[in-house]
């Protein structure tokens, strides 16, 4: 099935999940992600200002600065498909002004080199267990990971992983994926061989 076929029937599939189905699993992966992240040295993380049904981040995004860890989010330059991640302590540090996404002010706030980031949590519309991913099309991420050597991971609704992606030359898996049910080693799955 292409690319585009896949997205489109998971975005499908994503806006029929029950609303208390979308906040408790939502709550279930930020719990997992904060045991998980606890026994990691990460300082710096980089995520996205959910929206629906994007795995709510809000909860996340308090979480880490309650453990004092520093957040960073990106601003996208839609000219040449990059984006510049911004450290925000507040949601009023935030404006909307491109695809109705939230994302950081520059005015408020202050960049960061990607090489600062310890963290990356990358967004996606369906994921495989090795670790790649369909995301909205923008190959922003594509992008951003081809400079990009600390450690990435995802975040996901367990109905979002399907058995294989048909992967591109451009396209970069992540290490880890978190869902409510459980943690996915993608990079150890793909060192055992065999999974796309
Ligand atoms: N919450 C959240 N924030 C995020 C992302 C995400 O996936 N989720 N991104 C993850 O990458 C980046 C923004 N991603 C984008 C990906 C594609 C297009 C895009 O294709 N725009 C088309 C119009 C598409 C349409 O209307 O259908 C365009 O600019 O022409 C825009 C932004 C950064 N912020
Ligand atoms: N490293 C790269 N350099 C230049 N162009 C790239 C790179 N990675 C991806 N692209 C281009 O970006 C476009 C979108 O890629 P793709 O459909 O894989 O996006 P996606 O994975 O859904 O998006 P994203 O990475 O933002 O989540 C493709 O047309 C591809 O040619």
């Amino acid at each position: 099935m292409s690319k585009q076929l896949m997205r489109k029937n998971m975005k499908d599939k994503l806006s029929r999940l029950d609303s208390d189905l979308y906040i408790l699993y939502s709550e279930q992966i930020k719990t997992n992600f904060i045991k998980e992240i606890s026994s990691l040295n990460v300082r710096t993380i980089g995520l996205t200002i959910s929206a629906f049904p994007e795995v709510n981040t809000e909860g996340i995004i308090h979480a880490l600065w309650e453990l004092g860890r520093t957040v960073v989010v990106p601003k996208c330059t839609p000219q040449d498909r990059s984006m510049t991640f911004y450290r925000i302590e507040d949601y009023n540090q935030l404006e909307t002004v491109y695809m109705n996404l939230k994302e950081p002010n520059p005015k408020l706030t202050t960049a960061v080199e990607p090489s600062s980031i310890d963290l990356l949590i990358v967004p996606g519309i369906v994921y495989s267990k090795s670790g790649y991913r369909i995301g909205y099309g923008g190959g922003y991420y594509d992008r951003f990971l081809s400079n990009y050597k600390g450690k990435s991971m995802s975040l996901a609704f367990d109905m979002q992983l399907v058995d294989e992606i048909v992967s591109e030359d451009f396209d970069l898996p992540v290490d880890s994926i978190i869902t409510e049910r459980t943690t996915i080693m993608c990079k150890e799955n793909r060192e055992m061989g065999g999974l796309t």
